[in-house]
C-alpha cells in the first residue's frame, strides 16, 4: 500500500485546480442508465470511485469512455439489472445505480450497500421513496429486488430527515414516472442542483431544487446531453483549511464561495481572507493566529460532515477551545486518535470533540482510516514539525485527485512512497 511522506512548515502559494465534485460525478454518471442515447459529462474527476463505478456500469452494458476530464457513457442497452455484491461493497454512491434502472427496465436486483466505517447508512428512506412510487420491494440474501413492471407513478414523499442520497435517487427515478413526484424536506446541497441541471439537459421536468421540495413531472423518455460536473466543494474547502492551518495563499480554480455554505463564513471566523475571483476563490492567511470557532455539522448550506474531520485538524492549533458536533454520522470521529498522535489536544464526548489548541504538532506515523480523515491527516501533517508518514493512503485516492501533485504543486514537501519502491 502506498504510503505519504509530508514534511511541515512550509507556507502554500499559487495556483491549485479544483476538480469535479466525486460526490456529483457518481450520481449524474448513474444517470445515463435513464436514456439511451449517449450523455457526455465534462470535468469528470479521476478518481478511484469514479473508476469503480465505471465497472459498475460496464457491468449494466454501458459503453465508457474516458478522454482526459469528459467521460462518455452509453447506456443504448441494459444488458443486466443486476448489481452484484462484489461491485457495490465497494462503494455505496454504486446504490444509486437501483432507481434509473428500475424506472427504465421496471425491475433492478441491487445488493445492499451495506454500513461503512463512519456509520450504518441505511437505505430504508430510498427503499420507502419507491414503495410510495408503487414498485414493490423485497430483500432477499442481501439484495434488494425491486419491481414496478407497469412503470413507477409519481408521488409525494415527505423525507422525515435530510437526506443526500435518497434525495437523489428519487429524483432521478421520477423523471421517468408517471405523473409528479414531490419531494419534501428534500436535500439542498450543490450536488442536487448539478444533478438536476443534468436531467433537465436530458430532457426531464425538475423544478426546485435548491430548495426542501423538488418537483419532478415525468416524461416518457430522455435524450442525450453534455453536462460540466460542479466543483467540488470539499476538495475546495480541505485545500483552504490547509492554507488556514500553514499559512500562504492559494487561487481554487473552479472554486466559488458560495458552495461552501455557512463554512465560507466559518473560515473568516477562524482568520482567513476568502476573496471571490473570476477564475476561482482565492483564500489566504498571513501570519494572523488561527482563530479556534465551534462548528455544528448540517445539511447544506450548514457546515459540511465532509468537511468535519479537516476542520479539526484546522483547530488544532487554534488560539483556544473549538467545539465540533457531528450530527450526521454516529461514527465520525476516527481521525482523533490519530490526530492525538501528531500532538493534537481534542476530547471526545458523544458526538461532540473539544479541540485544545496547541502551539505545535509534531510529526509522526499515522493512518488514514477514512476519506475525509486523511484529508485532516494530511492537513495537520502539513502544519507539524518535522516528517509525518501516512499510511493507508488508498483511502484518499477514492475522492482527492492527485493530492500530492496538487500539493507540490504549491509547495508542500510531499512524497508518495509507492508500495513497490
Ligand atoms: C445530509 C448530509 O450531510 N449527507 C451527507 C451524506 O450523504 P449520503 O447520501 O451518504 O447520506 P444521507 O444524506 O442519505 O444520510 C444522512 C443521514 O441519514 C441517514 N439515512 C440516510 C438514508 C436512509 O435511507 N436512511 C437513513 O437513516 C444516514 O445514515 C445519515 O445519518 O454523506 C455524504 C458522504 O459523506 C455527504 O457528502 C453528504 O453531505
Ligand atoms: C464518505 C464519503 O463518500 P461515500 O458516501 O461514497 O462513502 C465522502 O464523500 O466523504
Amino acid at each position: 500500500m502506498d504510503q505519504l511522506a509530508i514534511i511541515g512548515g512550509r507556507e502554500l502559494y499559487g495556483e491549485l485546480p479544483i476538480a469535479g465534485a466525486k460526490n456529483s460525478a457518481l450520481k449524474v454518471m448513474a444517470a445515463c442508465l435513464l436514456t439511451a442515447e449517449p450523455l457526455v459529462l465534462d470535468e469528470v474527476p479521476d478518481l478511484a470511485d469514479v473508476r469503480q463505478l465505471v465497472v459498475l456500469l460496464g457491468n449494466h452494458g454501458v459503453i465508457c469512455r474516458r478522454d482526459g476530464a469528459r467521460l462518455t457513457l452509453d447506456a443504448a442497452a441494459i444488458s443486466s439489472t443486476t448489481a452484484p455484491y462484489d461491485i457495490v461493497r465497494k462503494m455505496r454512491a454504486s446504490f444509486n445505480v437501483l432507481g434509473p434502472i428500475l424506472a427504465r427496465e421496471g425491475h433492478a436486483k441491487v445488493s445492499l450497500p451495506g454500513g461503512c466505517a463512519i456509520g450504518a447508512r441505511p437505505v430504508d428512506l430510498h427503499l420507502k421513496a419507491f414503495e410510495a412510487m408503487g414498485a414493490s420491494i423485497e430483500l432477499e440474501e442481501g439484495y434488494v429486488l425491486a419491481e414496478a413492471r407497469n412503470g413507477l407513478s409519481g408521488a409525494e414523499v415527505e423525507f422525515p430527515f435530510v437526506s443526500v442520497g435518497a434525495t437523489e435517487h428519487v429524483m432521478m427515478a421520477a423523471t421517468l414516472a408517471r405523473g409528479t413526484t414531490v419531494l419534501k424536506n428534500a436535500a439542498r446541497e450543490p450536488e442536487i442542483v448539478d444533478l438536476a441541471d443534468c436531467l433537465r439537459a436530458m430532457g426531464a421536468k425538475v423544478e426546485g431544487d435548491g430548495t426542501d421540495t423538488i418537483t419532478i413531472h415525468g416524461v416518457s423518455s430522455l435524450h442525450g446531453a453534455t453536462h460540466e460536473v460542479v466543483a467540488d466543494r470539499i476538495e475546495m474547502g480541505s485545500y483552504a483549511m490547509a492554507v488556514g492551518a500553514v499559512g500562504g495563499e492559494l487561487l481554487l480554480t473552479r472554486g466559488r464561495r458560495e458552495l461552501l455554505g455557512s463554512a465560507a463564513g466559518v473560515l473568516e471566523e477562524c482568520g482567513l481572507t476568502l476573496k471571490e475571483e473570476v477564475r476561482g476563490l482565492r483564500v489566504s492567511r498571513w501570519g494572523t493566529p488561527t482563530v479556534s470557532t465551534s462548528i455544528t455539522t448540517e445539511p447544506f448550506p450548514g457546515f459540511a460532515t465532509d468537511l468535519q474531520a479537516q476542520f479539526m485538524a484546522l483547530m488544532a492549533k487554534g488560539t483556544g477551545k473549538a467545539s465540533v458536533t457531528e450530527t450526521i454520522f454516529e461514527n465520525r470521529f476516527m481521525h482523533v486518535p490519530e490526530l492525538r498522535r501528531l500532538g493534537a489536544d481534542i476530547t471526545v464526548d458523544g458526538r461532540t470533540a473539544t479541540v485544545t489548541g496547541v502551539s505545535r504538532l509534531k510529526g509522526a506515523p499515522v493512518m488514514a482510516t477514512d476519506l475525509r480523515a486523511s484529508m485532516s491527516l494530511i492537513i495537520a501533517a502539513l502544519c507539524a514539525e518535522g516528517q509525518t508518514m501516512i499510511s493507508r493512503v488508498y483511502h484518499l485516492d477514492r475522492g482527492f485527485e492527485r493530492l500530492d501533485d496538487k500539493l507540490r504543486a504549491v509547495g508542500a514537501l510531499i512524497e508518495r512512497v509507492r508500495e513497490d519502491a
